[in-house]
């Protein structure tokens, strides 16, 4: 049997969502005064893309092989990422066997360790590392999810990330997660201001509907304490990113203060199996959510979530739409799923992607069928209508 080999890898941006979701137009909740670590800078405090969240763009991967299938993938990392795929990755890449995922992660890891580690080389990693997966589900004319192991569940569930929890009820999600807007900045009245808009939501959602707050890295330990324990009597199911990724120290002291109905959830800016085993080591959450897209790709967090399973812990990823979806479909310990309402006014059901990707799958009444991720590969191919620009070749 002969293998395919990898001819050509090739590195696009492109701008205005995509992966790049913060990466919307005017008026859209994503970018309505969410409280932020910059929250405490009055002139960056009413906008994220104000202090540059859509700086990136995304960036789009294609590998290509002898035989002239095209793998796909596609992550945050915009011409930075693009450079570091061209101008570097590549030469592990072209050559290689398609099969060759394990040792390609491995090359690429390591070779890029002195500047790498974590952040957006590590999304540039995991955005060649979906494109792989999806390469190798071509050639065998498989679902990642089988390549795998096969699906633990005929469908999954989802809760929604946006402004309108409310709405997302009506859409039938089993919860809704809002962005919390005022930070340690606006003092006691922004925490009663935070609270109010929890009280208001759970007015609308009656007691059974899940409502989260997510933190976004803005907060410190005494004061995600204070909200948590103020928000205890609204049923806040958890209380997400609530401070800065590297406190790991704080995530643990808060996971012992928080009232113990409510879970420490966080990870979505976390890394590789060693940033991971930190979080859980020291004990710092009850539910893990790291990026398919920034966290290492689907190889790395199959290994996440091995070590998460083994520490008692969910794996719950964040965003990222059909790359999360094969995954969660594979895993007991993925219970259910994120959706990002990218709809402006979080109002209905918009493909995570838009514009970027055709043939999303998007949950209907909350709920995927597993079916719908019977395609080859992650089973989405480019938009033609999205611009590519090609800033570096090789
Ligand atoms: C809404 C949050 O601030 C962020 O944009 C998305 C996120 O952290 C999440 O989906 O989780
Ligand atoms: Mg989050």
């Amino acid at each position: 049997m002969s293998i395919p080999t990898i001819k050509h890898v090739r590195a696009y941006v492109v701008r205005g969502g995509g992966a790049d979701y913060h990466d919307q137009g005017d008026s859209h909740w994503i970018d309505d005064h969410i409280c932020t670590p910059m929250s405490k800078y009055p002139e960056y405090c009413q906008s994220r893309q104000s202090f540059g969240i859509n700086v990136l763009g995304s960036l789009v991967i294609e590998i290509e092989d002898s035989e002239g299938h095209v793998g796909l993938g596609v992550t945050t990392a915009g011409e930075i990422g693009a450079y570091i795929v061209e101008k570097h990755f590549a030469r592990f890449l072209e050559g290689a066997r398609v099969t060759d995922i394990e040792k390609l992660w491995d090359q690429m890891f390591n070779a890029s360790l002195f500047y790498g580690r974590k952040g957006v080389v590590i999304n540039t990693l995991s955005g060649v590392d979906l494109a792989l997966w999806d390469l190798l589900g071509k050639v065998r004319e498989e679902p990642v999810h089988v390549m795998l192991g096969g699906a633990v569940r005929d469908e999954l569930q989802f809760y929604a990330t946006g402004a309108r929890p409310d709405l997302a009820k009506d859409m039938g999600f089993i919860g809704g997660k809002m962005p919390l807007q005022w930070g340690p900045a606006h003092g006691d009245e922004g925490l009663k201001k935070n609270i109010e808009k929890l009280a208001e939501m759970r007015s609308r959602v009656g007691d059974d509907f899940w409502l989260m707050f997510d933190c976004w890295m803005s907060l410190n330990v005494e004061y995600a304490t204070r909200l948590a324990h103020a928000a205890q009597e609204y049923g806040l199911k958890w209380i997400e990113e609530a401070l800065p990724p590297d406190d790991y120290w704080g995530y643990a002291k808060l996971r012992q203060q928080v009232p113990s109905t409510m879970m420490v959830t966080t990870g979505e800016h976390e890394a590789t199996r060693w940033g991971f085993r930190m979080l859980m080591e020291m004990d710092c959450c009850d539910l893990i959510q790291p990026d398919v897209g920034w966290c290492g790709g689907v190889t790395e967090l199959l290994k996440i979530s091995a070590l998460a399973d083994a520490h008692g812990k969910l794996v719950v990823p964040h965003g990222s739409s059909v790359y999360s979806y094969h995954f969660v479909a594979t895993r007991h310990n993925s219970p259910f799923a994120e959706f990002l309402m990218m709809a402006p006014q979080a109002d209905k059901v918009v493909p995570m992607f838009n514009p970027l990707l055709l043939d999303e799958p998007v949950p209907v009444n909350g709920r995927l069928k597993i079916s719908e991720l019977d395609k080859p590969g992650f089973g989405v191919r480019l938009n033609p209508e999205c611009k590519l620009h090609r800033p570096y070749t090789h």
